[in-house]
This record gives C-alpha cells, structure tokens and sequence, in this order.
C-alpha cells in the first residue's frame, strides 16, 4: 500500500491517511490576474492568499509562493508574502512551506538568504540554483529541520541548454544530483524536476532513489500528472506536484476562491486514484 503524505516539522514526511494528496499549490500573485473586486482591499495580495487558503487547504500538503511575484511589488509585496507565511504556519501549521526565490551565492551571503528565508520568515524550505557549487549550498543545508530544494532538471525549455549537456560524459544535472548527495548535511536535499521533463524521471530515480521531489510544470505548462508519477514515484511518494496559475486563476470573478478549490480537488482526485494502485 502507498503512504499518504503529510509534513509533519520534524522534518520528516509521515502517512496522513486522511488527506490522501501530494499536492503543492503555488501562490503566484499578479495583480493583473486577481478578482478586480480585492483591488479595493488594503493589501490585495494577502486577500487573495487568505482566500485561496482557506478555500484549498483541506486538498494540499504544501503552499509555494514564488518571491519573484511579491518581490516585484516592493516592500508591500515582502510584507504581504510575511503576512502569508504566518497565516500559514499560524493556522495550519501542519502545511509544508516552500519559498521559492532560486538562490545561491557565496558561503556568507547564502547564510543570511537561508537566515532570511528560515528563521526570519519562518519557511520550511527555499529553493536553491546549484550552479555555484557546494560553498554556496551548504550554508542553507545546515538549517535543521529546513529543506533545501535543488533545481536539478528544471520545467522550462532552456533546461536543454546546459542542464542536459554532457561533460566528461555525464549530463550536468546527473552531476548536479551525484555531487550533491557528498555535501554536508545532504540528507536536507530535495530536488526540482520539472513535470514536463518527466521521461527523465526514471534515471533520476536510479541516482536519488528516496529523494523527495518537487515537481513544477502540471497545468500551465502542460506537464502530465500520471507520467510523472509512473516514473517518479518511489514506496513513500516521493513528490511534492505543483500547480500555481492552473488553480489560482481558474477564474476571475467573485467565485475565484472556490473555483481554485474545485481545481486542486481535481487533481486531488487523481492523486487519491493513483495513490490507491
Ligand atoms: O523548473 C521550474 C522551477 C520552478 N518553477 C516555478 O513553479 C511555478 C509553476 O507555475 P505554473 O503557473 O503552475 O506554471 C512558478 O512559480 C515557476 O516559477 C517552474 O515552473 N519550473
């Protein structure tokens, strides 16, 4: 039998046979997307947040803001993507967290991005850009009970760029994935590998066979929920699947919160179909 997957803040992902789900939904906030009704809110993008939380945290395991879309609106974008991680971590505090801001710099300034994003906002965990190397990684690996999320093969066409590309006759992202797991404290790794990548699953599952995956790319970008699952899930899941613009925008008009809903149970459905194989 399939686990059913929760975070549970020890850091480790135990059966939740209730919420039988693997779903990550991205909080991706435009203002050019939202209800035109919230423009009238004192912080619009909080309103929303709340709205789509409290209408699709029963069907999900994790929440994904991608800080670029509360970064672009200054500090009171920053504040509202604050405002939304304690409602999280304040109401549901069950809910796996995951900042997606693709960092990675220098060791002393990887610290204080992991600072930022760990202790000051309080997230489980922050996506991280390999491509500077261990020094770079290891500040944020060393948070306990935090997760580090490695682009490993990433959901969009550059990805065959350099991703893909062998040298010395390995394909960087296997090497990005064989390095990694020498690194201290690697066992806080998890890795993204886009859905629309997912014939490259089964090699990926050969090198990190217990991983936990997050895996960007269902809905929008056309990724495939079933084949992702036929080659990448592993005896206890093993994915995070994340749809942001599929669910959130399903509409536009004053129903936006429970359309949402209506999409994330979709795909909650297919998990608890798959999940009972
Ligand atoms: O390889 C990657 C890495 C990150 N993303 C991010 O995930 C979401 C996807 O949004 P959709 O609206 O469901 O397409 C977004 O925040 C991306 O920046 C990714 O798509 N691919």
């Amino acid at each position: 039998m399939r686990l059913f997957l929760y975070y549970d803040h020890t850091a480790t992902y135990i059966p939740n046979p209730k919420k039988k789900s693997f779903l990550c939904i991205g909080l991706d906030v435009d203002l050019n997307k939202i209800p035109k009704h919230l423009l009238k809110e004192e912080d619009p993008i909080f309103a929303f947040n709340r709205a789509i939380i409290d209408a699709t945290h029963h069907v999900c395991v994790a929440y994904k803001p991608n800080t670029a879309f509360y970064e672009a609106y200054g500090i009171k974008g920053w504040q509202a993507l604050e405002k939304t991680i304690n409602y999280l971590n304040d109401n549901h505090p069950e809910i796996y967290t995951i900042a997606d801001a693709k960092r990675g710099d220098i060791g002393n300034t990887s610290t204080m991005y992991a600072k930022a994003f760990f202790e000051d906002l309080g997230f489980d965990s922050v996506t991280v850009a390999p491509y500077m190397g261990k020094d770079s990684v290891e500040p944020f690996l060393a948070f306990k009970d935090k997760h580090t999320i490695l682009l490993a093969l990433t959901s969009n066409q550059g990805a065959f760029d350099f991703q893909t590309k062998s040298v010395d006759g390995v394909e960087l992202y296997k090497q990005v994935l064989e390095t990694s797991k020498t690194w201290r404290n690697s066992e806080n790794l998890m890795y993204v590998v886009g859905a629309t990548k997912a014939e490259f699953l089964g090699d990926i599952r050969k090198i990190i066979p217990d991983s936990f995956l997050l895996v960007p790319g269902v809905g929008a970008q056309g990724g495939n929920l079933q084949e992702v699952c036929k080659y990448g899930m592993n005896s206890s899941v093993g994915l995070l699947i994340n749809s942001s613009r599929g669910i959130i925008y399903a509409s536009q008009e004053e129903d936006f919160a429970e359309a949402a809903a209506q999409k994330a149970q979709e795909l909650q459905l297919d998990m608890s179909e798959i999940l009972s194989l």
